[in-house]
């Protein structure tokens, strides 16, 4: 870094880019991020999309153990779409089934149950006037289970909900926010949609799987909602 190379086809090739060491960069100067800075990004990226990404895998994994209906019409799609070779980016937006069950274990399990907020300043919302310091928390889990807004089977999964899309899903707009909503929503979204759609396909496309009977469901938050005495799945190989 200090030698002032750096590649820009990377994620951290671009951070070390906007570094006040690199002052061949192409951000103005105003913009520069410390190496301090660099580094707590580095953090939040890994933090933020490893644990939410592996922990709604891992519920996809659970759910489709205890609907086997569910597991074999994905593994059909997913042998239709790509057949035994390693999906490809451009073969996910033909998983049809498979993003409605990644939405159904997004709805059910959020990886990130709320969202924390801050007022600024006094604000209205909703018709209720708040002031400056208020703390506030959007309870994404409860939202996305709440019978007068998905209906009275809120607590079964049925992936079909979302066959004819997001927005047709639930009776209101804006119900469905796992990746939170607005200008600080998930940057990783597309980029954890589609990790986590290659490797359903590619665990469905090796193995059929079932729930061991060590199993206990108990969803838990420990920073993110997790398998509490985790998840024992037992695999067959096809
Ligand atoms: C299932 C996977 C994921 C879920 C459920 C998820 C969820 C979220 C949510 C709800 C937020 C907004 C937090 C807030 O507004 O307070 C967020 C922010 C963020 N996510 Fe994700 N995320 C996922 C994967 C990823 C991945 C793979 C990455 C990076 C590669 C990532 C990077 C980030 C970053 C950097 C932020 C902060 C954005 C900002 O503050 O402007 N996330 N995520």
């Amino acid at each position: 870094m200090k030698m002032g190379e750096s590649s820009n086809d990377d994620l951290l090739g671009l951070l070390l880019q906007s570094t006040d060491c690199n002052e061949g960069g192409n951000n103005s100067k105003n913009i520069r991020l410390t190496v301090d800075e660099v580094i707590e990004e580095c953090k939040l990226f890994y933090f933020a999309g490893q644990e939410t990404t592996s922990v709604w895998l891992t519920w996809t994994m659970v759910v489709l153990s205890m609907h086997p209906n569910w597991q074999e019409h994905a593994r059909e799609e997913v042998l239709q779409v790509c057949g035994k070779n390693t999906p490809r980016f451009e073969s996910t937006n033909h998983l049809k089934i498979v993003t409605m069950i990644l939405n159904e274990v997004l709805r059910l399990y959020p990886p990130v149950h709320g969202m924390f907020r801050q007022t600024a300043q006094k604000t209205s919302l909703g018709g209720i006037s708040l002031p400056a310091n208020v703390d506030l928390y959007l309870p994404t889990i409860l939202i996305h289970h709440d019978p007068e807004i998905w209906g009275e089977d809120s607590a079964e999964f049925k992936p079909e909900r979302f066959s004819s899309g997001i927005s047709s899903a639930s009776k209101e707009h804006l119900a469905f926010y796992p990746f939170g909503w607005g200008p600080r929503i998930c940057i990783g979204q597309s980029f954890a949609t589609i990790e986590a759609k290659i490797a359903l396909a590619m665990i469905l496309q090796r193995f059929s799987f079932e729930l061991s009977p060590s199993y206990t469901h108990d969803p838990r938050t420990v920073i993110s909602l997790q398998p509490q005495f985790g998840a024992q799945i037992i695999l067959h190989q096809l």
